[in-house]
């Protein structure tokens, strides 16, 4: 049974007479990664300061773990946000920093603090001033407070911004981690497209203050031609052997080619299953399309990236 984290409906917002949300409406189921992907200036952040009640909402509603209104600060308290600059107290230690969230939250277990903290990788930092951190290590500081409480629903505005190359590689494991391990929801945006693909399992476009589009990982895969390519001297033949073993779900392009559309077969099961039955096969290569393809050809549709 899937159950939905967050229901923003029909949701708009205006500063002055400039609008920058109009209409929006998307909902997320819990389990997903939720890769939220726009321009500057398309909406993004101000989504997420209206989810968790930065900003104020005036037009539409939001229901939040199934609260939207008088309860909403109470599912509040199962949501770990990183919007903007994380929220640290500059002169404060990062052991410090994660103490006083525990206190805020009513959090008793020490060894909580401990596996956080080295959970994002600051155990060396623990003793720090968080003025005297590196941006990456503040946004990993940012990460542990929102983190503490363990969330059922972690919100993340731009959270790779400033990590190195491994922080990247090691901020994906441990999202993925996450995600996995403690059932977490998250909804995350960036401009860094390549790591956005590989951590979300949906994601939903903003465009100048409109929700235009909302695809899962696997449709956008079909969609980009993605998938395992397979080169087979008989494709009627090996379009059976790969029904009979359930593969899922492909296309046959040509007389000569098959697109599985998963990543995760066993592609040396599948290559004997095929020799074996009488299929020469002459390759078996991964065909990946990118998301900053799609995004490219969806803004084309939008009539272009103008302001
Ligand atoms: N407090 C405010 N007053 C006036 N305009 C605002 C305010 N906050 C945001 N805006 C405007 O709303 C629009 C959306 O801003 P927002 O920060 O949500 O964009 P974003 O998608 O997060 O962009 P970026 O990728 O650059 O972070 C922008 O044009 C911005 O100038």
């Amino acid at each position: 049974m899937t159950t939905t984290i967050l229901t923003v409906d029909h949701v708009s917002k205006h500063f002055g007479h400039f609008q920058a949300l109009n209409d929006v409406t998307f909902s997320i189921n819990r389990g997903d990664i939720y890769g939220l992907i726009g321009e500057n200036g398309a909406g993004k952040t101000t989504l997420m300061r209206l989810i968790t009640h930065l900003s104020p909402l005036a037009d539409g509603k939001i229901t939040l773990l199934g609260e939207s209104a008088t309860h909403y600060q109470q599912a509040l308290k199962h949501v770990g946000a990183v919007i903007e600059t994380p929220a640290a107290f500059k002169k404060l230690t990062v052991r410090q920093n994660l103490k006083l969230t525990a206190i805020q939250h009513g959090i008793q277990d020490k060894h909580l603090i401990d596996q956080t903290i080295d959970f994002v990788g600051l155990s060396a930092k623990q003793k720090t001033k968080a003025s005297h951190l590196s941006l990456g290590q503040r946004q990993r500081l940012g990460l542990a407070l929102a983190l503490l409480p363990q969330p059922d629903f972690l919100i993340l505005d731009e959270p790779i911004n400033g990590l190195d190359p491994s922080g990247i590689v090691a901020f994906r494991k441990l999202l993925k981690q996450l995600n996995q391990e403690r059932n977490t929801t998250i909804l995350i945006s960036s401009h860094i497209l390549t790591e956005l693909y590989q951590v979300s399992t949906k994601f939903g476009f903003i465009h100048h203050g409109k929700f235009i589009k909302e695809v899962t990982k696997e449709t956008l895969d079909k969609e980009n031609e993605s998938g395992i390519l397979l080169g087979v001297s008989d494709v009627k033949l090996a379009a059976q052997l790969l029904d009979n073993d359930n593969i899922g779900s492909f296309t046959v392009l040509n007389d000569h080619q098959i697109l599985i559309h998963n990543f995760s077969i066993d592609t040396a099961k599948l290559n004997q299953t095929l020799v074996t039955n009488g299929v020469a096969v002459t390759n078996i290569t991964r065909q990946e399309g990118s998301l900053e393809q799609y995004y490219t050809n969806l803004l084309q549709h939008q009539g272009g990236n103008q302001q």
